[in-house]
């Protein structure tokens, strides 16, 4: 087994180290099996990894990796076959129904590729629907969603219904309806994927203001290196497998992306340069993967 932890040293980090800022999730030896007999797909296959508080993390990985069953078990779309998954202390593979639609609604907040708000609702009503289930006054509700709408610049589309918004508009409606209630973590499913790279960017800088200003934990699957190299960390998968770390540090986003495109590349076995692959190679024995 090998254990990613929230360290943050500059680069790649290795395993077992400990961390100072509070793990916030921390997924243990978790297999996911789908079929039986002659057609199981081990989609993941003893993954173990920390993510702390106020951390951008990303996950990437090629496609049919495990992405999107890593983050269907960790908003419990799913169920793990084994392995525990501890969310602020707390495991939540073991919840039962109830207990599940309170975490859900509660703890998480989600960012999809399509924003999926409400066509029957406004922007303010999208974004207050979370408070308004939870049974907050109005005053506090009307509040907490100005406030977020400002932070994210859709204070003009309050009032818009879905369909007189631009994409960029709904995306980011979205995002401000996924943090309004103040979610523990975020968890976002290529959330540029269906958005020019304007918006892309728009929305990216978004959730960076998410993360540094209100502190958001974060978690994005995304196949778009640009996209990754807004996170602080990132997380690679292959064959269900946890393949390697790369970690920001103090390096620009410019750097960053390269080195995202370095791991990509390996991974999918289109590397052109050696010292590329020399460079992932040697840390992928230092994951023990
Ligand atoms: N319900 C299912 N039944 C059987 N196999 C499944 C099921 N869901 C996913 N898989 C398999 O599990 C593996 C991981 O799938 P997953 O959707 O997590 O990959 P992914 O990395 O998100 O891929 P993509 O980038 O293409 O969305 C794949 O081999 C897939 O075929």
């Amino acid at each position: 087994m090998s254990v990613v932890t929230a360290t943050p040293p500059a680069g790649i980090a290795n395993a077992n180290q400990s961390n100072s800022r509070k793990v916030l999730l921390s997924v243990r030896d978790v297999l996911k099996v789908y079929g039986s007999r002659e057609a199981v797909t081990r989609a993941l296959d003893d993954v173990s990894f920390d993510i702390c508080e106020g951390e951008f993390v990303g996950v990437m990985g090629p496609s049919g990796s495990g992405k999107s069953t890593l983050l269907n078990c960790i908003s419990t779309i799913d169920t793990v076959t084994s392995g525990s998954i501890i969310l602020n202390g707390r495991d939540i593979t073991q919840l039962r129904s109830r207990q599940l639609s309170k975490f859900r609604r509660d703890d998480l907040g989600f960012i999809f590729q399509d924003a999926n708000l409400l066509d029957t609702l406004t922007g303010f009503e999208n974004i207050a629907l979370a408070l308004t289930i939870k049974g907050e006054k109005a005053d506090a509700v009307r509040t907490k969603v100005e406030r977020t709408a400002t932070l994210l610049g859709v204070t003009d589309v309050l009032r818009k219904y879905p369909r007189q918004m631009s994409g960029g508009q709904r995306q980011r409606v979205a995002a401000a309806r996924a943090i309004v209630a103040d979610p523990k973590l975020v968890l976002a499913d290529e959330p540029t994927g269906a958005l020019d790279s304007r918006n892309a960017a728009v929305l990216l800088e978004t959730l960076e203001v998410l993360n540094t200003k209100l502190h958001a934990t974060i978690m994005m699957v995304t196949h778009d290196a640009v996209a990754a190299s807004y996170a602080d960390r990132i997380l690679f998968i292959k064959d269900g497998k946890l393949f390697n770390e790369l970690r920001r540090g103090d390096n620009s986003r410019t750097d960053f992306y390269q080195r995202i495109l370095e791991v990509q590349a390996f991974l999918s076995g289109k590397q052109g340069s050696s010292s590329a692959v020399g460079f992932v190679a040697s840390h992928v024995t230092a994951l023990g993967n």
